[in-house]
């Protein structure tokens, strides 16, 4: 079988050729043979809202697709479609419709039903999403915040989170399903996840919700300073201030760690930033380590986990905890050609979308 693999960024969209194959063990029907050409195409310079964006980057997706082999299925990144169960999504008209204008917030993600969905329908072959960022699998009480009426919901890294989660149960010699797992997502958005039974029983979120700052998103901060700063900044400024201007590019002036990395050395301002990141990140671990009991393992994963000495750190506070693993980068073209290899294998059944506003 044939996909074509669609992953929309803000400032980049990666493809890939995917060809996939049968399990060849019949015990684990769904471990997939799947062997992906991976191509990216830049485009830094888009601005503008979403459905602006989407002819360009339709655009530049056809021509890099022009002279692949015809697919059986097109697959893009889900986006924030409202909380759902994970698994693979059959993509509509209404989905994409909803994903353009997602009442859950805007993310370049929301382009992948569309992106998906048209080159499917020029094709004549299903789209799909697979494990959006609004996955929800919390545990009731993790939902509840100590406002009534507030309650947390599940938006973070569920695409690449599970699927390198579900890596780390086998590397310990476990079925997903059998183990728990904490997995700190650590990429341009960071976010801190407990899987227990296969599910995602509780995360801190990666979108104006809590847990470590990320590059340059705030993260958790003290409700005090919150309020002082609602009281005295436009909404949508203070959205974009919180959401691409904090974090370690608030404190330090770039969310390039590389940059950081070099920087450290001499700068002490630099140093106690990077120093607060690293307590952050092992305060989260220790915190999703804590509701699940002893976890199997720690995986650190998103394109952070390359800085080998900072993941080093967060290792020496928290390895004590459990074994701790890294996957540098992240597996989301993987898991996307995955989610629709098991539907078109017929290992899976592929989910009806419907809007929802809760669980
Ligand atoms: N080799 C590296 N060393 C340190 N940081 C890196 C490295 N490669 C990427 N990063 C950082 O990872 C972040 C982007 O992570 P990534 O997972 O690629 O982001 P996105 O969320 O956009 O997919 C950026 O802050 C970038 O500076
Ligand atoms: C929308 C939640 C997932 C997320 O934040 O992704 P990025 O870190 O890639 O922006």
């Amino acid at each position: 079988m044939i996909a074509y693999v669609i992953n929309p960024g803000s400032t980049s969209t990666k493809l890939a050729l995917a060809r996939i194959q049968g399990s060849e063990t019949p015990d684990l029907p769904g471990k997939l043979r799947v062997t992906l050409e991976k191509h990216e195409v830049s485009h830094p310079d888009l601005g503008g809202s979403l459905e602006e964006r989407l002819p360009r980057v339709r655009e530049l997706v056809a021509r890099a697709t022009r002279d692949w082999p015809a697919p059986s299925a097109i697959v893009g990144r889900g986006g924030l479609v409202g909380p759902v169960a994970a698994g693979t999504y059959r993509v509509t008209s209404e989905l994409v419709a909803f994903s353009l204008a997602s009442p859950f917030g805007e993310h370049a993600s929301n382009l992948g039903a569309a992106l998906a969905f048209e080159l499917a329908s020029h094709h004549g072959v299903p789209a799909f999403i697979v494990d959006p960022p609004t996955v929800d699998e919390l545990l009731p009480e993790a939902r509840v915040s100590g406002v009534a009426g507030i309650e947390r919901q599940s938006r973070f890294h569920a695409l690449n989170a599970r699927a390198v989660a579900r890596r780390a149960a086998h590397e310990v010699g476990k079925r997903f399903q059998d183990a728990r797992i904490v997995v700190a997502h650590l990429g341009g958005g960071v976010s801190v996840t407990a899987f227990k039974g296969g599910r995602a029983i509780d995360t801190t979120g990666a979108l104006l919700d809590e847990g470590p700052f990320s590059p340059q998103r705030a993260g958790t901060i003290p409700v005090r300073g919150l309020l002082d700063l609602v009281y005295s900044t436009p909404r949508e400024d203070l959205e974009r201030r919180l959401t691409q201007d904090s974090g370690l590019k608030g404190l330090t002036g770039t969310a390039d760690l590389r940059e950081l990395e070099r920087r450290e050395r001499t700068d002490a301002d630099v140093r106690l930033a990077i120093e607060a990141f690293v307590h952050a990140v092992s305060k989260s671990i220790g915190a999703y380590s804590a509701i699940q009991g002893r976890p199997d393992a720690i995986v650190m994963t998103g394109g952070v986990a390359r800085w080998e000495a900072l993941v080093d750190r967060v290792e020496a506070n928290v390895g004590w905890i459990a074994p701790v693993m890294v996957f540098a980068g992240e597996l989301e073209l993987e898991a996307l050609a995955e989610g629709a290899g098991r539907v078109l294998l017929g290992v899976e059944s592929a989910h009806e979308w419907k809007p929802r506003e809760r669980v």
